[in-house]
């Protein structure tokens, strides 16, 4: 829906800016006792608590923001995405991640066509190869179970499966689970899965290091199939599948890409002749790319050429945008070799149950609709530009990744609302998006969170699970690892909104010069979140809040959190450096077309790195 005037002019928006100083004024201190605020603030569903009264707001706040729902026409919005509007209008596609995971039978239109029976052909096809793998009948080259699996892929193409399976790997053991599949358990335990994502060098040796090729599957994850990391990195897990199974030749080229628009136009930079590829490529690679329809011909043939079976590629659409891509085949295939379908099924369940209460739920009972506005509030309004994500659960430890940017280019949060105009292309006059960073609790107690205690004011979301993956106990402890863990779960949200006065020190008899040191201001808002388990449910459940909440942010701001035209200029300028670097180790040509600073980087760099390699012989890397 493309926006009527920018939202900062309506009087909701006005309203609340006016409102920050009655808020000012009121510490967290006194708006916790406050009790029935804070029952208030508490919202329950499908087993999630989520607790905000330590948001620095009152109810009047929130009547404010419900307000301002309205002016930015929120529910229309959320009504569209679910609809299939084209609501990306810069690219002009619809924003359907939600079929992905629909439950069979529902429909989802996209330009008239129901989209879930697609989304399920692929899950059958989906869970029938992956069943094949894990029970050994699709082997290797040299018959051989295939039994590692390496996921190549960058961006959304690799953070949110990493998320997932970092987060089930200590927990898929939970009978609850893979019931009534209890063999899913036993045949992860002897699998492993890896992601290959940067084109450093060090992570594809990293990668290959132990593994034996005969019994090793590469799944290249690319939407574009022509991304130059995630391309080089399966060339060269190709050589290295070829090197040691390369009997058997197929004939085949590859193309490489310089640029890729996102509205589809390809420009090639070469195409090259690579030779034979051995027919050992298409038992032990497989690809996931976007529409491998005869309507996407290009990407078909791309993945053909590269060497892999089309019949080995599994399809999503161009209506899935790659930070939203972890439900279709970037996650599920990868997730499924490892775990088993009936595993990743849930976790589909999971995030699809927060769908429909995205969709239906009141706004005040909404939990992405609270926290997407609760972030609003906080950086639109109170001004406070970052958000922590605090999970208190190592099985965690990739949610702030994916949903923060640990790569070069894509998160869901930073990458969908990191913009400077609104979805009609004017300049914003307010800030939007946040900057995400976070670690699992206790350890970000011991780095940064001095900073957040008494340095910038930073509102942090806290994570926590009830029944921990690993219930460890040591007899004659005062608590269970896990009740110590959780209990400073409990305690830092209250440490930060109470703080510590000057007059509680003195009372404590801390010397005066200390006083200064050992205040703490408090007023420093929060939120819980609490998981009944980490289960492959809530873990989709976990991640469809993240997704829908920075929606929620965006549809509110009036920008489109579903484009990402920020990450191109770099790639064009690296493609400018690849070309030059090519011409200076082949031809010595001269350094042309650079500003001083980078040309004299560049000379420094191709002269003392001459001797390193040779061009044109092949060099795997050194195990
Ligand atoms: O899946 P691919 O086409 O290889 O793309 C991988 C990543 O590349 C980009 O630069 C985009 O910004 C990301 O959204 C995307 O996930």
């Amino acid at each position: 829906m493309a926006s009527s005037g920018l939202v900062c002019e309506t009087d909701a928006w006005k309203d609340l800016k006016a409102h920050v100083e009655d808020i000012k004024k009121t510490h967290l201190r006194e708006l916790m006792s406050d009790a029935k605020r804070c029952q208030s603030m508490m919202v329950e569903f499908d087993g999630l608590l989520l607790d905000y009264s330590r948001q620095c707001a009152t109810v009047d706040t929130f009547n404010k923001l419900n307000k301002l729902a309205e002016a930015a026409h929120l529910k229309e919005k959320i009504n569209l995405m679910f609809s299939g509007e084209r609501i990306n209008s810069t690219e002009n596609r619809s924003v359907l991640h939600v079929a992905l995971r629909a439950p069979r039978g529902s429909v989802i239109n996209s330009d008239g066509k129901n989209v879930v029976p697609d989304v399920w052909q692929v899950l059958d096809k989906i869970k029938d190869f992956s069943d094949r793998v894990r029970s050994g009948a699709w082997v290797g080259a040299t018959g051989k179970p295939l039994t590692n699996v390496i996921a190549i892929g960058i961006g959304g193409s690799f953070l949110g499966p990493l998320f997932v399976h970092t987060a089930l790997q200590t927990g898929y053991l939970d009978a609850k689970d893979i019931s009534p599949y209890p063999e899913a358990a036993q045949l992860a335990s002897s699998r492993k899965l890896h992601f290959l994502a940067n084109v450093d060098p060090i992570d594809v040796a990293r990668n290959i290091t132990g593994l034996n090729p005969e019994t090793t599957l590469a799944v290249v994850v690319s939407k574009t199939f022509t991304t130059a990391e995630t391309m080089l990195n399966a060339r060269t897990i190709r050589e290295w599948i070829s090197a040691a199974l390369g009997s058997g030749k197929i004939f085949g080229f590859d193309v490489v890409v310089s640029e890729v628009s996102l509205v589809k136009v390809v420009e090639k930079e070469k195409s090259k002749e690579v030779g034979i590829i051995p027919e050992a490529v298409a038992k032990h690679m497989v690809a996931v790319s976007t529409n491998l329809t005869t309507l996407h011909y290009f990407y078909t043939q791309l993945v053909e050429k590269f060497g892999i079976d089309p019949n080995n590629a599994f399809a999503f659409w161009d209506w899935v945008g790659g930070r939203y891509s972890v439900c279709s085949a970037v996650g599920v295939l990868p997730l499924s070799l490892q775990y088993g379908f009936p595993v990743v099924e849930k976790f589909l369940q999971g995030a699809s149950s927060i769908d429909q209460h995205f969709r239906s739920a009141p706004f005040e009972k909404n939990l992405p609709v609270l926290l997407g506005l609760l972030s609003v509030w906080n950086v639109s309004f109170l001004g406070y530009p970052a958000r922590a994500i605090l999970p208190y659960s190592q099985a965690l430890e990739k949610l702030a990744p994916h949903i923060q940017q640990a790569c070069p280019d894509d998160s869901v949060s930073m990458e969908s609302n990191g913009k400077g105009v609104s979805i009609d292309g004017v300049p914003l006059p307010y800030e939007a998006g946040e900057i995400d960073f976070g670690e699992p609790g206790t350890n970000g107690q011991h780095s940064f969170y001095q900073l957040i205690h008494q340095g910038r004011v930073i509102p942090c979301d806290f994570i926590g699970v009830v029944k921990s993956q690993q219930p460890v106990y040591l007899k004659g402890e005062l608590v269970s690892n896990h009740d110590e863990l959780m209990s400073n779960f409990f305690a830092q949200p209250d440490a930060l909104a109470y703080g510590k006065t000057p007059e509680q020190l003195l009372k404590e008899n801390v010397p005066s010069n200390l006083i200064t040191h050992k205040t703490f201001s408090g007023n420093r808002p929060s939120l819980s979140l609490l998981l009944p388990s980490l289960n492959a449910y809530n873990i989709g459940q976990l991640l469809a809040i993240y997704e829908h909440r920075v929606a929620v942010e965006g549809f509110v701001w009036g920008i489109n959190s579903f484009d990402q035209w920020g990450v191109e200029l770099g790639k064009s300028l690296a493609t400018q450096v690849r070309k030059q670097l090519h011409a200076s180790r082949k031809n010595a040509g001269p350094i042309e077309g650079f500003n001083f600073s980078t040309a004299t980087l560049l000379t420094r760099y191709l002269e003392a790195s001459k001797d390193v390699l040779k061009e044109d012989c092949t060099v795997l890397p050194k195990l």
